[in-house]
């Protein structure tokens, strides 16, 4: 029916105040205001519209995101949007695109990496979008190991320039972002040779676009490296590829922050340390976690309202069969999930001021917490990645047949969302780095250099300071071993980030209460999934575990009650979820088979193709047939 809320009876369970859940959600009263407001803009404008997405063809879907970007922009300007407000456009627009790369790379490469002058020249043509970049880092040969890259960036004394240059097949960029078709400059990534000596890998401000017709500059071969992954919207991002043929760029190109090349051909390296080459990563790996709340919630939300409407078996003296989120298997599957989206939630945030606050000490030159910065957004990077790409993917399965339909929005979601498990640092690779930081702090046990934050536990471990001695031997042997222990101390990290956030003041009747519980359900989920290595470690007893079971079971039936307000309280329009299986009211049967008719397919009773396929089949007519 109609305007008929099929949820309302859920919503009236609840046990808290979903208002004030909505609040602790959006991280205060203001962003939820702005987030409230931009995603109700969004959705009710028919400029953003994304429900025909599946059925466009390649160049369609990237012609609608060109159009989408320009409207977008102009939605800003013309609403006088201010930053904050224009990212929370760019979120509820929810279609990857160029953009996400020039806003989210090049301009914050530009700023960590450029001089003050660089950054004076730059900066506000990359703001106004008079230019459009890109990072173009990764290599055909080379995406994981920096170090290898083959690009060159050679100096020329005698003319003041660079010339870069791509030797090899593999040296060919490959796979950045709105690289294919659209950027005009990009920050490209190549081996610095000043004077015959190799100096590392520098980046470097290449123009690759006429600003007049668009052409790629002399020099230049570029392009699309073709359809990804699930053929959905992330086709909507041109990731391209490069050639460069000697193109010369003047020297002030480089970007000279960290080092720098003279017009007599010296390299100078300044009193920053090397890595903040890599400063950008930094920031998006940051930006990374806070999304992963963002994808993960939206699956959670589908598939825990679906589970509320879903009927299966379990019918008494013929009344309603029962919902199938009353199954504990169900909820021992979904609850955990609505647990990580808070828990990630709650981290993410923690982040976003441990980047602000490192930023801050590198613009006062003090580069000590760099390192368990580079530590803490690469291992939550992997972290959260990992369990959102399975949890969405769970999150179609909790959904049983109708999950696997586009219109359930999961199979977009993942596949959008899957490729965060590779870029900005493949998931292990990244690891090994958390691994290689902890390992370091082992050996230093006992120093008088003493862990401070989010390693300072390691001086109560016991255990550790016994294997100090020799830790940095056998690393490569042992790493798969490592890869799980930086996996359980970035396991840690979020427990006890969910742990602080809960000793904050939070408003709101039974709010608190209900953040208690699925914190519970968070960690004793994670202790009863691995409840090997504790038992082996002689960390719990047996009888440890099974009580951490029992309680997880009551837990989940606490969970219950609140489980529709949970998800509500992520304020998600049904524009943002996509998903007629998550719709606000429920109201899912008549919505799946409307949505059918929509089909291409459909246009016609009778298919294209019958008369030449269908019908001599029927008629045994196939050895005449023209195939
Ligand atoms: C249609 C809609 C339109 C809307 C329009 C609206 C417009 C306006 C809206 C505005 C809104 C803004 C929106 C913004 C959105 C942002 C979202 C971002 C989008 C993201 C898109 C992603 C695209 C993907 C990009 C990429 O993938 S880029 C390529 C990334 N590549 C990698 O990550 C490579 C991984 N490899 C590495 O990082 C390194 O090579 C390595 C670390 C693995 C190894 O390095 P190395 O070889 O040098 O080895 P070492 O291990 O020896 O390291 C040396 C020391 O350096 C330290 N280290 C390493 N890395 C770092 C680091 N990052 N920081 C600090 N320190 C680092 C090591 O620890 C070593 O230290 P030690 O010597 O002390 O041990
Ligand atoms: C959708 C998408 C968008 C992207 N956008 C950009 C962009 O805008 N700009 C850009 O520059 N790049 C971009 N990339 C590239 C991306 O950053 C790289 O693909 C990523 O860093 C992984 O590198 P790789 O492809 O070389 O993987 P590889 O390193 O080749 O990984 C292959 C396998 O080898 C393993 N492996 C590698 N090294 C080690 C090791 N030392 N020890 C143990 N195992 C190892 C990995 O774990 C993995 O299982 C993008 C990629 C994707 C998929």
């Amino acid at each position: 029916m109609e305007g008929v809320d099929h949820l309302a009876h859920e919503r009236n369970k609840s046990e808290f105040d979903v208002d004030a859940m909505k609040i602790v959600w959006a991280g205060s009263p203001h962003a939820f205001v702005v987030s409230d407001r931009i995603s109700k803009l969004v959705a009710s404008d028919p400029g953003f519209r994304k429900d025909n997405r599946s059925t466009l063809s390649r160049k369609e879907l990237f012609k609608n995101t060109l159009r989408k970007a320009a409207y977008a922009w102009k939605t800003i300007i013309d609403l006088h949007l201010s930053e904050e407000e224009a990212a929370k456009l760019r979120f509820y627009v929810d279609e990857p695109a160029f953009t996400d790369v020039h806003w989210g790379m090049f301009i914050p490469a530009i700023k960590g990496q450029g001089t003050e002058e660089q950054q004076q020249k730059w900066l506000p043509l990359a703001y106004k979008m008079q230019i459009i970049g890109c990072y173009a880092q990764t290599e055909l040969g080379h995406g994981s190991n920096v170090q290898g890259l083959e690009t060159t960036a050679t100096f020329d004394p005698q003319t003041d320039e660079f010339i870069i240059h791509s030797p090899t097949l593999t040296s060919s960029k490959w796979w950045p972002g709105g690289l294919g078709k659209v950027a005009t400059h990009a920050i490209a990534y190549a081996l610095l040779i000043v004077g015959g000596r190799e100096q590392g890998v520098h980046g470097f401000i290449v123009q690759l676009r006429s600003l007049e017709d668009h052409s790629p500059l002399p020099g230049m071969t570029v392009g699309d490296i073709g359809m990804k992954f699930g053929n959905g919207a992330y086709n909507a991002m041109d990731n391209g590829v490069l050639r460069f043929d000697h193109v010369r760029i003047p020297r002030n190109q480089m970007l000279m922050r960290v080092s720098q090349v003279t017009c007599e051909g010296k390299y100078k390296q300044s009193d920053v340390p090397r890595q903040l080459v890599y400063g950008a990563m930094l920031y998006v790996r940051q930006t990374i976690v806070a999304d992963a709340s963002c994808a993960l919630s939206r699956a959670v939300c589908i598939a825990t309202r679906y589970s509320a409407v879903r009927r299966q078996f379990g019918s008494q003296n013929g009344g309603p069969e029962t919902q199938v989120i009353d199954y504990k298997t169900q909820q021992s599957r979904l609850f955990p999930l609505l647990a990580s989206a808070y828990a990630f939630r709650f981290v993410g945030e923690w982040l976003k001021w441990l980047y602000a606050d490192v930023t801050q000490r590198l613009q006062a030159n003090d580069f000590s917490t760099l390192p368990e910065a580079h530590a803490c957004t690469a291992g939550l990077k992997s972290l959260t990645t990992t369990a959102t790409a399975d949890g969405i993917e769970e999150c179609r399965k909790l959904c049983g047949g109708h999950g696997y339909l586009c219109s359930s929005g999961l199979p977009e979601l993942f596949a959008v969302y899957v490729p965060a498990c590779t870029y900005e640092g493949e998931n292990t690779v990244l690891l090994l780095q958390v691994a290689r930081f902890l390992m370091k702090t082992v050996s230093q046990l006992g120093s008088s250099k003493k862990p401070v934050g989010t390693i300072a536990y390691m001086t109560r471990v016991e255990h550790l300071m016994q294997c100090r001695c020799g830790v940095q031997r056998g690393f490569a042997e042992l790493s798969a071993d490592l890869v799980e222990a930086a996996v359980a101390h970035c396991q840690l990290l979020v427990v006890s980030k969910f742990i602080e956030k809960l000793q904050q003041e939070i408003p709101g009747k039974g709010v608190k209460q209900q953040l208690e519980v699925l914190c519970n359900i968070y960690a004793l989920f994670l202790l009863h999934k691995h409840q090997g290595d504790f038992l082996s470690t002689g960390c719990i007893t047996p009888k440890h575990a099974a009580l951490a079971n029992d309680e997880l079971r009551s837990l989940y039936s606490q969970v219950r009650p609140n489980a529709i307000a949970l998800v509500d309280a992520f304020n998600y329009t049904d524009h943002y979820l996509g998903s007629i299986l998550g719709c606000y009211d429920g109201n899912v049967y008549p919505k799946l088979y409307e949505a059918a008719w929509k089909d291409p397919l459909n246009e016609s009773v009778v298919p294209d193709g019958y008369h030449q396929y269908i019908r001599p089949l029927l008629k045994q007519e196939i050895r005449t047939a023209r195939l």
